[in-house]
């Protein structure tokens, strides 16, 4: 058995908020993807978009690294950040070869509204006026929805297209829950030691990403 995680403020916030974050984890077009009736045309915008958004996260994860290393407890926190950046130099690529096989473009695809906006979002986070919990408490809630929804594709029963258990294995494995859960761990930590109102703001910026990304997904079922 597997030792059951502390409760902390972050769960607290998810039962508080549970259905904005069920909606964010159990998507339609996720809920599509398990069931194998997922429209690829669907996917393909995803695809192209989620392609687009990976390339501002990746300067959002450089910004939490660098605070990390200035502003973080324990020296294990950074090397944690660094895992997640070096695995998004792998997404990349594999991004790259997705974009092949499906046929997207990468180079003609526009950000479309949500993108754009949840980017805006993630620009804001970097600003140094945001505490560093606040931020710590936003990234991990961007990588948990990814790994709920793509490890709920995988889990039994699935009737997920071979073609794409690859885009669920990336986010849904094991490995990556782990991170999760560490990255989650570093979040808790900064929250109990933080201002009232640092907690309302980490709060708020929970349900903002949950906010923009049941809207990614939204675009996603929308096709084009
Ligand atoms: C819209 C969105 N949210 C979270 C992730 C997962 N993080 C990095 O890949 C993602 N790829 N896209």
């Amino acid at each position: 058995m597997e030792k059951p995680e502390k409760r902390g403020v972050i769960d607290t916030w998810l039962d508080k908020h549970r259905s904005i974050y069920t909606a964010a984890i159990r998507h339609a077009f996720v809920v599509s993807i398990r069931d194998g009736s997922v429209d690829l045309s669907s996917f393909r915008t995803w695809l192209g978009q989620d392609y687009l958004f990976v390339r501002g996260f990746v300067p959002f994860v450089a910004n939490v690294l660098i605070r990390a290393g200035k502003e973080s407890g324990e020296t294990s926190d950074m090397e944690v950040v660094l895992g997640g950046l070096a695995s998004l130099n792998d997404e990349i690529e594999w991004f790259k070869s997705e974009g092949s096989k499906w046929g997207v473009d990468f180079s003609t695809v526009v950000p479309q509204k949500a993108n754009q906006d949840y980017r805006r979002f993630m620009e804001a986070l970097m600003s140094s006026e945001v505490k560093f919990s606040v931020m710590m408490t936003a990234f991990w809630a961007i990588e948990a929805v990814y790994q709920e929804s793509f490890a709920h594709c995988l889990e039994v029963g699935n009737k997920t297209p071979a073609e794409l258990t690859g885009a669920c294995n990336r986010w849904g494995n094991d490995g990556f829950k782990e991170y999760c859960s560490s990255v989650k761990k570093i979040a808790e930590r900064c929250l109990e030691n933080a201002s009232g109102e640092a907690l309302a703001e980490a709060e708020d910026a929970l349900v903002r990403v949950l906010e923009h990304e049941v809207a990614f997904w939204e675009m996603s079922r929308g096709g084009q």
